[in-house]
């Protein structure tokens, strides 16, 4: 496959989804996006990140504006082929068995016989349901059904992959291995986007951000200048014994805020001398353990967040 990463994979324009001609779900969305990237969707909830997955994948009509892939215009009566989307809500076939809901999907994507059980295996090798290839869906957990809506959403090796929180119910083992995959795929050229709350396991994996608030893009840029916004601050992580009053804590030089109480979390100054920090916990507790990092994915998000609300 010969990708050109510059091409503009899919372009959104004014789009916007209103429900009950009341509430906007997003409105006013202007963004491209292109290949080689994984994109972390992020946003409160009802930030109107689902929403803007099924309008982009053709799975609802949007109120206003349009969707292109590769300067065609996407809607329900064109939809997406060759895509991989999984929807936040189960979109499976409860009528067929586990290796019946993913073959469907690589048959759909026009992958003849062989391949597709060739494929299926892997994708359920991939989700850790390779055991469960007989059973029926609903005799599965809900992660387990989740993980069959990935398959499926995989099967076909698609190159543009739209996942609406696919980690949901998923164990961390499990989280961890998806994404990975997802990152692998991007790497190799492919356009996959992700919304999810785990902000922790986004960070180690995607290379861009898109912050939605209120139906609007509020931020959509590389990962690494979204956390560039915080960088004047860094993380204590402090184990101790004893109880600790906030109060006193906002007191001490160098601290901005208090994001946790125990362990506590603070946000420091970047390059705050922590010794005088440490001296005065020292007075008002039993300090067994003192951890420093550099903020990630997760501040960055609140402090954008934070901010946009006082602006
Ligand atoms: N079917 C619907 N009918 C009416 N309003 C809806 C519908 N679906 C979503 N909304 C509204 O549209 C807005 C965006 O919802 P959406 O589900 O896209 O948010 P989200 O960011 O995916 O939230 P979450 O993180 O909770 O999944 C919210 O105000 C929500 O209440």
């Amino acid at each position: 496959m010969v990708v050109n990463l510059d091409e503009n994979v899919i372009e959104v324009s004014q789009l916007g989804v209103q429900y009950d001609n009341t509430v906007w779900g997003i409105k006013d969305i202007d963004v491209t996006f292109k290949k080689g990237e994984l994109i972390a969707l992020v946003g409160a909830n009802g930030a109107g990140k689902s929403t803007f997955l099924n309008a982009i994948c053709g799975l609802i009509m949007p109120t206003k504006g349009d969707v292109f892939f590769n300067k065609n215009l996407i809607n329900r009566n064109t939809p997406f082929h060759n895509i991989g989307w999984s929807k936040q809500t189960h979109a499976i076939d409860w009528y067929l068995n586990v290796f019946d809901n993913v073959i469907v999907s690589a048959r759909l994507a026009g992958k003849n016989r062989k391949a597709s059980k060739i494929d299926t295996l892997a994708a359920l090798d991939l989700v850790g349901l390779l055991e469960y290839k007989d059973r029926d869906v609903d005799a599965l957990s809900g992660g387990q059904q989740q993980r069959v809506q990935i398959a499926r959403a995989l099967v076909h090796h698609p190159d543009i992959m739209i996942l609406d929180e696919p980690t949901t119910g998923l164990d961390a083992e499990s989280s961890e291995k998806l994404l990975s995959h997802l990152k692998e795929k991007a790497n190799k050229g492919g356009l996959v986007i992700v919304s999810s709350h785990d902000l922790n396991l986004l960070d180690s994996y995607c290379d861009s951000v898109l912050l939605l608030k209120q139906g609007s893009i509020v931020a959509y840029e590389p990962k690494t200048k979204f956390i560039s916004r915080y960088r004047d601050k860094e993380i204590l992580t402090i184990e101790y014994e004893g109880e600790l009053d906030k109060r006193k804590l906002v007191e001490i030089e160098g601290v901005v805020t208090i994001n946790d109480l125990k362990p506590l979390v603070l946000e420091i100054k970047r390059n705050t001398p922590i010794g005088q920090i440490i001296n005065k916990l020292d007075s008002l507790v039993f300090v067994m353990d003192i951890n420093r990092t550099s903020p990630g994915l997760r501040e960055a998000y609140l402090e954008v967040a934070r901010a946009k609300e006082e602006g």
